[in-house]
Protein backbone atom coordinates (compact mmCIF):
# COMPACT_ATOMS: atom_id res chain seq x y z
CA UNK A 1 0.00 0.00 0.00
CA UNK A 2 1.47 3.57 -1.10
CA UNK A 3 0.20 5.75 1.62
CA UNK A 4 -3.80 5.26 2.05
CA UNK A 5 -4.01 4.48 -1.03
CA UNK A 6 -5.19 0.47 -2.11
CA UNK A 7 -6.23 0.67 -5.76
CA UNK A 8 -4.83 3.26 -7.98
CA UNK A 9 -4.89 2.76 -12.10
CA UNK A 10 -4.00 5.25 -14.64
CA UNK A 11 -4.52 5.59 -17.61
CA UNK A 12 -5.48 2.04 -18.42
CA UNK A 13 -7.18 -0.11 -21.10
CA UNK A 14 -9.22 -3.52 -19.88
CA UNK A 15 -9.08 -5.93 -22.36
CA UNK A 16 -10.81 -8.91 -22.97
CA UNK A 17 -9.35 -11.71 -25.58
CA UNK A 18 -7.95 -8.22 -27.55
CA UNK A 19 -11.52 -6.58 -27.02
CA UNK A 20 -11.35 -3.38 -25.58
CA UNK A 21 -13.73 -3.45 -22.75
CA UNK A 22 -12.76 0.10 -20.74
CA UNK A 23 -10.24 2.63 -21.95
CA UNK A 24 -8.15 4.99 -20.56
CA UNK A 25 -9.43 3.96 -16.45
CA UNK A 26 -8.53 6.39 -13.60
CA UNK A 27 -9.23 5.11 -10.18
CA UNK A 28 -8.24 5.43 -6.92
CA UNK A 29 -9.70 3.67 -4.00
CA UNK A 30 -8.27 4.79 -0.45
CA UNK A 31 -8.00 2.65 2.83
CA UNK A 32 -11.58 2.43 4.45
CA UNK A 33 -13.22 3.16 1.78
CA UNK A 34 -16.75 1.39 0.51
CA UNK A 35 -17.44 2.16 -3.05
CA UNK A 36 -20.23 1.05 -5.27
CA UNK A 37 -19.56 -0.53 -8.94
CA UNK A 38 -22.53 -0.34 -11.25
CA UNK A 39 -23.07 -0.58 -14.71
CA UNK A 40 -25.37 -2.55 -17.22
CA UNK A 41 -24.63 -6.24 -18.15
CA UNK A 42 -21.42 -6.73 -20.15
CA UNK A 43 -19.95 -2.95 -19.11
CA UNK A 44 -16.82 -4.76 -17.74
CA UNK A 45 -17.74 -4.89 -14.23
CA UNK A 46 -15.64 -7.89 -13.88
CA UNK A 47 -12.92 -7.35 -15.87
CA UNK A 48 -12.30 -4.44 -13.75
CA UNK A 49 -12.47 -6.55 -10.74
CA UNK A 50 -10.50 -9.18 -12.59
CA UNK A 51 -7.78 -6.76 -13.29
CA UNK A 52 -7.62 -5.96 -9.42
CA UNK A 53 -7.00 -9.61 -8.47
CA UNK A 54 -4.47 -10.39 -11.63
CA UNK A 55 -6.99 -12.55 -13.71
CA UNK A 56 -6.48 -10.11 -16.27
CA UNK A 57 -2.88 -9.14 -16.89
CA UNK A 58 -2.75 -4.91 -17.51
CA UNK A 59 -0.94 -3.81 -20.44
CA UNK A 60 -1.11 0.00 -20.72
CA UNK A 61 -0.97 2.95 -18.38
CA UNK A 62 0.02 2.12 -14.46
CA UNK A 63 -1.77 0.19 -11.72
CA UNK A 64 -0.98 -0.98 -8.28
CA UNK A 65 -2.71 -3.13 -5.99
CA UNK A 66 -1.99 -2.73 -2.25
CA UNK A 67 1.95 -3.04 -2.88
CA UNK A 68 1.63 -4.97 -6.10
CA UNK A 69 2.38 -3.26 -9.66
CA UNK A 70 0.25 -4.74 -11.52
CA UNK A 71 1.77 -3.89 -15.06
CA UNK A 72 4.87 -5.59 -13.36
CA UNK A 73 2.79 -9.19 -11.90
CA UNK A 74 4.31 -12.49 -12.72
CA UNK A 75 2.61 -15.71 -12.14
CA UNK A 76 4.34 -16.72 -8.85
CA UNK A 77 2.99 -13.28 -7.42
CA UNK A 78 -1.18 -14.10 -8.10
CA UNK A 79 -1.57 -16.02 -4.72
CA UNK A 80 0.10 -13.22 -2.80
CA UNK A 81 -1.54 -10.71 -4.37
CA UNK A 82 -4.93 -12.29 -3.74
CA UNK A 83 -3.83 -13.00 0.12
CA UNK A 84 -4.00 -8.86 0.16
CA UNK A 85 -7.53 -9.16 -1.04
CA UNK A 86 -10.76 -10.84 -0.26
CA UNK A 87 -12.72 -12.30 -2.65
CA UNK A 88 -16.08 -12.32 -2.54
CA UNK A 89 -17.64 -14.02 -5.40
CA UNK A 90 -20.06 -16.31 -6.47
CA UNK A 91 -17.98 -18.36 -8.16
CA UNK A 92 -15.85 -18.52 -5.25
CA UNK A 93 -18.48 -20.57 -3.28
CA UNK A 94 -17.79 -22.69 -0.30
CA UNK A 95 -16.63 -26.49 -0.47
CA UNK A 96 -19.92 -28.22 0.26
CA UNK A 97 -18.48 -31.62 1.98
CA UNK A 98 -16.82 -29.44 4.64
CA UNK A 99 -18.08 -27.71 7.71
CA UNK A 100 -17.42 -23.86 8.28
CA UNK A 101 -14.02 -24.54 10.04
CA UNK A 102 -12.67 -26.85 7.40
CA UNK A 103 -13.42 -24.21 4.69
CA UNK A 104 -11.40 -21.31 6.69
CA UNK A 105 -8.11 -23.96 7.93
CA UNK A 106 -8.51 -25.00 3.74
CA UNK A 107 -7.99 -21.17 2.93
CA UNK A 108 -5.44 -20.54 6.27
CA UNK A 109 -3.21 -23.77 5.27
CA UNK A 110 -3.53 -22.94 1.41
CA UNK A 111 -1.83 -19.84 2.02
CA UNK A 112 0.91 -20.66 4.23
CA UNK A 113 -0.28 -21.01 7.45
CA UNK A 114 1.15 -24.08 9.94
CA UNK A 115 0.49 -23.46 13.57
CA UNK A 116 -2.68 -25.55 14.34
CA UNK A 117 -3.63 -23.24 17.73
CA UNK A 118 -3.19 -20.27 15.61
CA UNK A 119 -5.03 -21.46 12.73
CA UNK A 120 -7.73 -22.17 15.09
CA UNK A 121 -7.65 -18.75 16.74
CA UNK A 122 -7.54 -16.73 13.73
CA UNK A 123 -11.21 -19.61 12.22
CA UNK A 124 -12.81 -18.22 15.33
CA UNK A 125 -11.51 -14.27 15.69
CA UNK A 126 -13.01 -14.38 11.25
CA UNK A 127 -16.27 -15.91 12.73
CA UNK A 128 -16.95 -13.95 15.52
CA UNK A 129 -16.34 -10.35 13.49
CA UNK A 130 -19.23 -11.88 10.69
CA UNK A 131 -21.72 -13.04 13.94
CA UNK A 132 -21.27 -17.11 13.07
CA UNK A 133 -18.80 -18.01 15.88
CA UNK A 134 -21.74 -20.77 17.13
CA UNK A 135 -21.41 -22.39 13.48
CA UNK A 136 -17.91 -24.01 13.04
CA UNK A 137 -19.45 -27.10 13.24
CA UNK A 138 -21.92 -26.86 10.78
CA UNK A 139 -21.76 -28.06 7.35
CA UNK A 140 -22.87 -24.96 4.26
CA UNK A 141 -26.22 -26.41 3.33
CA UNK A 142 -27.02 -26.70 7.27
CA UNK A 143 -26.99 -22.98 6.92
CA UNK A 144 -29.16 -20.31 4.90
CA UNK A 145 -28.21 -17.71 2.27
CA UNK A 146 -27.51 -15.11 4.71
CA UNK A 147 -25.16 -17.29 6.60
CA UNK A 148 -23.13 -19.03 3.82
CA UNK A 149 -22.15 -15.19 2.31
CA UNK A 150 -21.21 -14.64 6.21
CA UNK A 151 -18.99 -17.39 5.85
CA UNK A 152 -17.72 -16.38 2.57
CA UNK A 153 -16.93 -12.98 4.27
CA UNK A 154 -15.12 -14.70 6.94
CA UNK A 155 -13.25 -16.87 4.97
CA UNK A 156 -11.75 -13.59 2.36
CA UNK A 157 -10.76 -11.57 5.72
CA UNK A 158 -8.37 -14.79 6.91
CA UNK A 159 -5.50 -12.65 5.96
CA UNK A 160 -6.57 -9.36 6.91
CA UNK A 161 -6.91 -8.24 3.27
CA UNK A 162 -6.42 -4.63 2.62
CA UNK A 163 -9.20 -4.59 -0.06
CA UNK A 164 -12.54 -6.66 -0.19
CA UNK A 165 -13.89 -7.26 -3.89
CA UNK A 166 -17.77 -8.26 -3.76
CA UNK A 167 -19.10 -8.97 -7.00
CA UNK A 168 -23.21 -9.35 -6.32
CA UNK A 169 -22.51 -10.75 -2.92
CA UNK A 170 -26.46 -9.82 -2.14
CA UNK A 171 -27.70 -11.54 -5.87
CA UNK A 172 -29.28 -14.47 -4.20
CA UNK A 173 -30.48 -12.57 -1.06
CA UNK A 174 -34.09 -11.32 0.38
CA UNK A 175 -34.10 -7.44 1.07
CA UNK A 176 -33.82 -8.06 4.64
CA UNK A 177 -30.53 -10.29 4.73
CA UNK A 178 -28.96 -8.17 1.50
CA UNK A 179 -29.15 -5.00 4.12
CA UNK A 180 -27.49 -7.38 6.55
CA UNK A 181 -25.30 -8.39 4.55
CA UNK A 182 -24.51 -4.77 3.30
CA UNK A 183 -23.98 -3.42 6.87
CA UNK A 184 -21.57 -5.99 7.57
CA UNK A 185 -19.16 -4.78 4.49
CA UNK A 186 -19.63 -1.29 6.06
CA UNK A 187 -18.44 -2.15 9.42
CA UNK A 188 -15.70 -4.29 7.41
CA UNK A 189 -14.24 -0.89 5.74
CA UNK A 190 -15.11 1.38 8.86
CA UNK A 191 -12.64 -1.12 10.43
CA UNK A 192 -9.81 0.19 7.34
CA UNK A 193 -10.29 -2.14 4.64
CA UNK A 194 -11.36 -0.86 1.29
CA UNK A 195 -14.62 -2.71 0.15
CA UNK A 196 -15.46 -2.40 -3.91
CA UNK A 197 -18.96 -3.82 -4.68
CA UNK A 198 -20.27 -4.65 -7.43
CA UNK A 199 -23.92 -4.62 -7.87
CA UNK A 200 -27.18 -4.32 -10.24
CA UNK A 201 -29.10 -3.68 -6.37
CA UNK A 202 -30.14 0.03 -6.56
CA UNK A 203 -32.48 -0.37 -3.84
CA UNK A 204 -29.41 -1.74 -1.57
CA UNK A 205 -27.52 1.10 -3.11
CA UNK A 206 -29.84 3.88 -1.58
CA UNK A 207 -30.10 2.29 1.60
CA UNK A 208 -26.71 2.55 1.87
CA UNK A 209 -25.44 5.65 -0.15
CA UNK A 210 -21.63 5.90 -0.76
CA UNK A 211 -19.19 6.77 -3.64
CA UNK A 212 -20.41 4.90 -6.84
CA UNK A 213 -18.69 4.26 -9.86
CA UNK A 214 -20.07 3.09 -13.21
CA UNK A 215 -19.00 1.28 -16.49
CA UNK A 216 -20.18 2.95 -19.43
CA UNK A 217 -19.95 3.09 -22.87
CA UNK A 218 -16.02 1.54 -22.50
CA UNK A 219 -15.22 4.05 -19.45
CA UNK A 220 -15.05 4.48 -16.15
CA UNK A 221 -17.14 6.94 -14.68
CA UNK A 222 -16.59 8.59 -10.81
CA UNK A 223 -18.67 9.97 -8.35
CA UNK A 224 -21.92 8.98 -10.13
CA UNK A 225 -25.45 10.06 -8.87
CA UNK A 226 -28.17 7.79 -9.21
CA UNK A 227 -31.17 9.04 -10.95
N1 LIG B 1 -13.48 -14.37 -21.41
C1 LIG B 1 -13.94 -13.43 -22.26
N2 LIG B 1 -13.57 -13.44 -23.55
C2 LIG B 1 -13.99 -12.50 -24.42
N3 LIG B 1 -14.81 -11.49 -24.08
C3 LIG B 1 -15.23 -11.45 -22.80
C4 LIG B 1 -14.82 -12.41 -21.83
N4 LIG B 1 -15.40 -12.09 -20.65
C5 LIG B 1 -16.14 -10.99 -20.88
N5 LIG B 1 -16.04 -10.59 -22.16
C6 LIG B 1 -16.69 -9.42 -22.78
O1 LIG B 1 -16.21 -8.26 -22.11
C7 LIG B 1 -17.26 -7.32 -21.92
C8 LIG B 1 -17.38 -6.97 -20.45
O2 LIG B 1 -17.75 -8.12 -19.71
P1 LIG B 1 -17.84 -8.12 -18.12
O3 LIG B 1 -18.03 -9.55 -17.71
O4 LIG B 1 -16.69 -7.38 -17.57
O5 LIG B 1 -19.19 -7.29 -17.88
P2 LIG B 1 -20.03 -7.06 -16.54
O6 LIG B 1 -20.31 -5.61 -16.44
O7 LIG B 1 -19.32 -7.69 -15.38
O8 LIG B 1 -21.37 -7.86 -16.86
P3 LIG B 1 -22.40 -8.60 -15.83
O9 LIG B 1 -23.12 -7.54 -15.10
O10 LIG B 1 -23.29 -9.35 -16.80
O11 LIG B 1 -21.58 -9.51 -14.97
C9 LIG B 1 -18.51 -7.95 -22.52
O12 LIG B 1 -18.67 -7.43 -23.82
C10 LIG B 1 -18.19 -9.42 -22.55
O13 LIG B 1 -18.88 -10.06 -23.62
Amino acid sequence: MIGNTVISLQNTDIFQQKHLVLSDVNLTINKGEFVWLIGQTGSGKSSLLKIIYGDLHLTTGEGHAGSYDLKKLANKDIPFLRRKLGIVFQDFQLLSDRTVEKNLEFVLKATGWKDKTKINERTRDVLEKVGLRSKLKKMPHELSGGEQQRVVIARALLNEPELILADEPTGNLDPDTSEEIVMLLKQISMGGTAVLVATHDYHIIRTFPSRIIKCENGKILDNVQLV
